[in-house]
């Protein structure tokens, strides 16, 4: 589901920063600055039905780890807010930091959280795959969650679980009957949203990015096991720990945020 490579992330690691697309004035990530967001009444309450017993496999790809769905059927569906059709979760993965200082791709008010999960599909009554959706503007929609260090997250502990088993750049391991809704926060009815683009290769401007205002909380020994991850497979030499695995804020261009509540 969703997870061939693509040749352009082969051609350049990720751990030198995601290249920069010369030209794309739809980039993401971007600062969400709070009073500048245009509250939009047409927007509906978010809608997301997933099933557990879809969930595949979690993976290292060298950039993050991705749990990834079976997204052949409308099993695992988004629509309502700012969409006008019905979307198909293919992956989740997370970006963090080094230290619970930064680590999240968008910030609110130029404020860094420690981590930030995206949710990821794709446009499945226009498209028939991922690979074909990821080119189109309306192709992706991306929920961003941001993390908190405090309470220990009983939903994540099975997926923290799984990480020492994918330690390594290209490992992959079966992992069943994950329920993503139990990493959604309470409220997700108030949020930003805008147009922009995927933030690891292929980065194109694709994605109609769904940033929620409340955050999750995570113990900071949960986020720990996220930085016993390696950028490297097991053959090289030097080991490098999976840590800011995150991109460079890009220019708004004059795009306008949304919010879904005042
Ligand atoms: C045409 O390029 C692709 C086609 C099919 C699958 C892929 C793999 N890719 C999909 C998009 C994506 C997007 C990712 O992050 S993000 N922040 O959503 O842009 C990501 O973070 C680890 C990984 C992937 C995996 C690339
Ligand atoms: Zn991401």
């Amino acid at each position: 589901a969703c997870s061939s490579k693509s040749v352009l992330s082969q051609m350049h690691p990720m751990w030198l920063g995601p290249l920069e697309v010369p030209g794309g004035d739809h980039q993401s990530p971007i600062d969400i600055a709070v009073k500048k967001a245009v509250f939009d009444s047409d927007l509906k309450p978010l809608e997301s039905s997933y099933d557990p017993q879809t969930c595949q496999q979690i993976w290292n790809n060298g950039y993050s780890f991705l749990v990834e769905y079976d997204d052949t059927t409308d099993k695992n569906t988004l629509k309502g807010g700012p969409l006008q059709d019905k979307y198909r979760l293919c992956q989740f993965h997370f970006h963090w930091g080094e230290s619970n200082d930064w680590g999240s791709e968008h910030t609110v008010d130029r404020r860094l959280f420690p981590a930030e999960l995206h949710l990821v599909h794709w446009n499945s009554d226009r498209y028939t795959l991922f690979e074909e959706a990821v080119m189109e503007e309306n192709g992706l929609a991306v929920i961003g969650i941001f993390l908190k260090v405090g309470k220990r997250h009983e939903g994540l502990q099975k997926l923290v679980d799984a990480l020492p088993a994918i330690r390594h750049k290209d490992s992959v391991v079966e992992f069943t009957r994950f329920d993503p809704a139990s990493l959604l926060p309470s409220n997700i009815d108030d949020y930003w949203t805008y147009h922009g683009s995927l933030t690891t290769p292929p980065l194109t401007e694709s994605v109609t990015w769904i940033v929620m205002k409340q955050h999750i909380e995570v113990s900071h020994d949960q986020l720990a096991v996220f930085r016993s991850l390696l950028f490297t497979s097991a053959e090289e030499e030097v080991q490098k720990s999976m840590v800011n695995n995150f991109r460079v804020q890009q220019p708004l261009r004059g795009r306008t945020v949304r919010s879904s509540f005042t």
